[in-house]
């Protein structure tokens, strides 16, 4: 299921453009939404879940235009939408919880949504778990109860806003492998800050900037951006005052930096391989020259 975004504005009362004039094709597959706090990407996955209505501009999903009440209604029966923040009924159980929602989907007939249910529970292996009220459980375990309401409909399009902040790194890898497992011929919108978690999932990405499109491309595509832009610099002096550090360890009585620059920050500094985090900052540090993907 194909998303295609043309000249997408959002402006939000008090005049922040959080969207601004954004140009943007998502294929199948798991796609990476990466951008600093403000970037906009949540304005975008609120627009897509339909939850927000754009400024200006033209949103299709699989053919289906989100500015018509039919397209809002044909997208939304194939959607599935984890948001940032997910309001849990702390008093619910797992396997309430999951059904309550199942329910609001209009899964009327009861031994459906247990069948349904069920099979999420195992999906997301918190099947030992299912009788626990939510207010006991982990960040993780939360998430992947959200990862679960959103499955319920078998969504052919699953958006999914920064899920794994807050969870500690066997939670993460647990949760991005979940998604990328449920992915196959599905479209998956994956909207973090954390690079990490892009690089592992994603062959595709997108970075937001302000509202605009920063580059799109492979994720090997956005590693390259960096490329001859990377030094490594040990100095006992101050760090260097050029380009941005992106790393500082200590290293024999100094201290040993990681750069991103579009030039040598300093006589001793040596070139060193760029990492997808590198080519992230490239594309994002102000007042760089920013060419713009496919
Ligand atoms: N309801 C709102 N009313 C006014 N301004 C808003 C509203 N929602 C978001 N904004 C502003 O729009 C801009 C983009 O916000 P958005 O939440 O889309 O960014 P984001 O990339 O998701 O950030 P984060 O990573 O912090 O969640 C920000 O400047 C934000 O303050």
């Amino acid at each position: 299921m194909t998303i295609e975004i043309t000249a997408l504005t959002k402006t939000y009362r008090g005049g922040v453009a959080a969207l601004d004039g954004l140009d943007l094709t998502v294929p199948t597959g798991m796609f990476g939404l990466l951008g600093a706090n403000g970037a906009g990407k949540t304005t975008l996955m609120r627009i897509l879940a339909g939850i927000v209505r754009p400024t200006a501009g033209r949103v299709t999903v699989g053919g289906h235009d989100l500015a018509t009440g039919a397209g809002r209604h044909a997208v939304q029966q194939s959607l599935g939408y984890l948001p940032q923040d997910l309001g849990v009924y702390p008093d619910l159980t797992a396997r309430q919880f999951l059904d309550y929602v199942a329910l609001l989907k209009g899964m009327d007939d009861p031994a459906v949504r247990r069948r349904r249910v069920g099979e999420l529970l195992e999906v997301v292996a918190l099947t030992a778990q299912a009788g626990r009220r939510l207010r006991g459980f982990s960040g993780g375990m939360r998430q992947r109860v959200g990862i679960a309401q959103a499955l319920l409909a078998d969504p052919q399009l699953l958006i999914v806003d920064e899920p794994t902040a807050g969870l500690d790194p066997e939670e993460r890898i647990r949760f991005r492998t979940l998604l990328s497992q449920f992915a196959g011929d599905r479209t998956v919108v994956l909207s973090t800050h954390i690079v990490e978690d892009i690089a592992q999932t994603c062959r595709e990405v997108a970075v937001l900037a302000q509202g605009r499109l920063a580059f799109r491309g492979t994720v090997d595509d956005l590693t390259q951006r960096a490329a001859g832009q990377v030094w490594s610099l040990v100095t006992s002096g101050p760090p260097p005052s050029e380009g941005t550090v992106v790393s500082a360890l200590p290293h024999e009585g100094g201290m040993r930096y990681r750069i991103v620059a579009p030039t040598a920050p300093g006589a001793e500094a040596t070139p060193v391989d760029p990492g997808l985090e590198d080519g992230y900052l490239a594309v994002t540090v102000p007042d760089e020259r920013r060419p713009v993907g496919r």
